[in-house]
């Protein structure tokens, strides 16, 4: 059992979903300090934190410590570099709190275009000041989005109801997404120049802290609003206290250095100021704890690492062929049959994947073997291999065959004492969709590796494939998608099928039974 460490108010989902997987231990315990439960809990396996500051103190308490979960969106709480020197991967779950904040956002815009907070507050103390309280209209404004990922472009389109036009600035922003998107593009200092709202959504990073500055604010149009639901390091306070008053600027603030109670520095110059409340929603929470679940089980159990941020994948190479990598392994992997005693593997790399071939093998490497750790490299893959007797072979990919950017994976198993099994699977990445193109001598198969699958070999004849739909279905197992070709010979056919849930040993032992198999297995992706 592995142990997770939930030191946060988390939806009981993600405890709940980690539980029901079988394989994990949940200590969730959102009171105590999280230095005395990392060392309370120091064979942790993995952390899933909020705002928690996870610093290297807190990372050296939890030795056998393999990945840190951001339930949300920021991971600048985490101290990523030293995580990743200690071989410990962090994942943040991009967009899982998005429409909160940008909900948040237009809350507080109307908030403070029609002086709600202080309007409710003289009027329950008993006073009637309606001329102290003439608001504006947000209908019809020019709204600027500095940072247009998840929440700015939820953002813009929850205004949209506003008909307000709306100015995104984003270094990966072409003029064609913005478009599509609702939004013109433009850049940061014309936000600044035609905006009556401006509405910060970039990550704090080297490159952005304290962006916002005296040069921005001092472009601003009198009386426009800035509004901080981003980090508080990005803008510049100072700065912005030297021009408030003499422009008239309204500052609208979520977030501070520290998430914790007393004095806040910026208190003279926010107009409202909320207690980082911008994901704190129940619909979010709830989003953020199921991705952090699902996120630990797919990292744990298929190697899923799209999410992991403090792992450079190499410049120029697609994330999805590290995938693709690591699912062609898993497959060879589950038609060897996961017990048989690994002798080869061969690959080939084709196209612009040749320049990445030491990469792919790690994932490979851990594919096949769950005591490799992918996180230690390609050094470390090779060693691995070597210490379990395991040769290595990478093939000259032959340029001829016109295979475009895939990968081959052989690993030949030994089946008894003299007897050697090789299986053989190529894929690739169409239209950003692993592709497994070819298993063993079955070519053309373009099947994605997704979900539980089953594959059949037999001796071709007809009526074989009735006979296996019609014992799934009596199983309650439903065919979501098939490909059932012949080898070149003719002779045998694979059936190759996607099913709709995890099917038991039992039932794909009696089908292969029924149809005279000579081969049958099932492998979940
Ligand atoms: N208040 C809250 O509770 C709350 C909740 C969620 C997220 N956040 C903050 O909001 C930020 C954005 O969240 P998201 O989910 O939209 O993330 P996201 O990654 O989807 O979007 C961030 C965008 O910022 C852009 N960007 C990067 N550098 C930039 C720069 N120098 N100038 C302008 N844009 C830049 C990126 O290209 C990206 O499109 C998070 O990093 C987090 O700090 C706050
Ligand atoms: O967890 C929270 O409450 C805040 C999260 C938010 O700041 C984020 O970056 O996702």
């Amino acid at each position: 059992m592995k142990k997770v460490l939930i030191p946060t108010k988390l939806n009981a989902v993600a405890r709940e979903t980690l539980e029901a997987h079988g394989g994990y231990n949940v200590v969730q315990d959102e009171s105590s300090d999280l230095r005395s439960l990392a060392s309370e809990h120091s064979d942790a396996h993995a952390l899933i934190v909020r705002s928690e500051k996870v610093t290297a103190e807190i990372i050296d308490a939890m030795p056998s410590l393999k990945v840190v979960i951001r339930a949300g969106a920021g991971y600048n709480t985490i101290d990523t570099r030293y995580a990743r020197s200690r071989n410990i991967d962090v994942m943040n779950t991009p967009g899982a709190n998005a429409n909160a904040v940008a909900e948040e956002v237009i809350a507080l815009m109307l908030a403070d275009a029609r002086h709600v907070i202080p309007a409710d507050e003289s009027t329950r103390s008993g006073k009637w000041e309606k001329k102290n309280f003439m608001g504006k209209e947000i209908t019809g404004k020019t709204v600027g989005i500095v940072g247009f990922g998840a929440i700015g472009q939820l953002v813009a389109k929850r205004l949209a109801g506003f008909e307000v036009k709306v100015l995104a600035y984003d270094p990966f922003l072409s003029a064609e997404r913005a478009r599509d998107l609702g939004a013109t593009s433009a850049e940061l200092t014309e936000i600044f120049e035609k905006c009556d709202y401006i509405s910060l959504h970039m990550p704090e990073n080297d490159e952005t802290r304290g962006i916002i500055n005296k040069t921005l604010f001092a472009r601003m149009k009198n009386g426009a609003t800035i509004i901080n639901c981003a980090r508080a390091g990005i803008l510049n306070e100072d700065d912005l206290r030297s021009l408030k008053a003499d422009k008239g600027i309204r500052f609208l603030n979520d977030v501070y250095p520290k998430d914790e109670a007393g004095d806040k520095p910026i208190a003279d110059i926010a107009d409202i100021m909320l207690p980082h409340l911008g994901a704190s929603t129940v619909e979010a929470n709830w989003n953020a704890a199921h991705r952090s679940a699902t996120q630990l089980m797919g990292y744990d159990d298929k190697g899923i690492a799209s999410y992991v941020v403090n792992r450079d994948v190499p410049m120029g190479l697609d994330k999805a062929y590290s995938e693709l990598a690591f699912a062609l392994a898993h497959a060879c992997r589950g038609i060897a049959g996961g017990n048989k005693q690994m002798k080869l593997i061969e690959t080939s790399f084709y196209g612009d994947l040749a320049n990445f071939g030491d990469w792919l093998l790690v994932q490979i490497v851990a594919a096949l073997s769950d005591g490799f750790d992918r996180s230690l490299g390609f050094d470390a893959a090779l060693d691995y291999l070597k210490e379990m007797g395991v040769e290595y072979f990478n093939r000259d990919a032959d340029t001829s065959k016109g295979y475009g950017n895939s990968i081959t994976v052989d690993v030949t198993t030994s089946v008894d004492a003299s007897l050697f099994q090789r299986i053989s699977v190529r894929g690739t990445v169409a239209e950003g969709n692993m592709m497994i193109s070819r298993i063993n001598d079955f070519d053309k198969l373009y099947f994605e590796p997704i979900g539980t699958c089953v594959i059949f070999i037999y001796k071709d004849r007809p009526g074989v494939i009735g006979q296996i739909g019609r014992a799934l279905a009596d199983a309650g197992l439903n065919i979501s998608d098939m490909r059932n070709p012949h080898d070149p010979s003719g002779e045998n056919s694979l059936a190759l099928m996607r099913i709709s849930e995890k099917a038991d040993c039992e039932v794909i032992d009696k089908i292969a039974e029924q149809i005279d198999a000579l081969h049958a297995s099932c492998i979940t992706f």
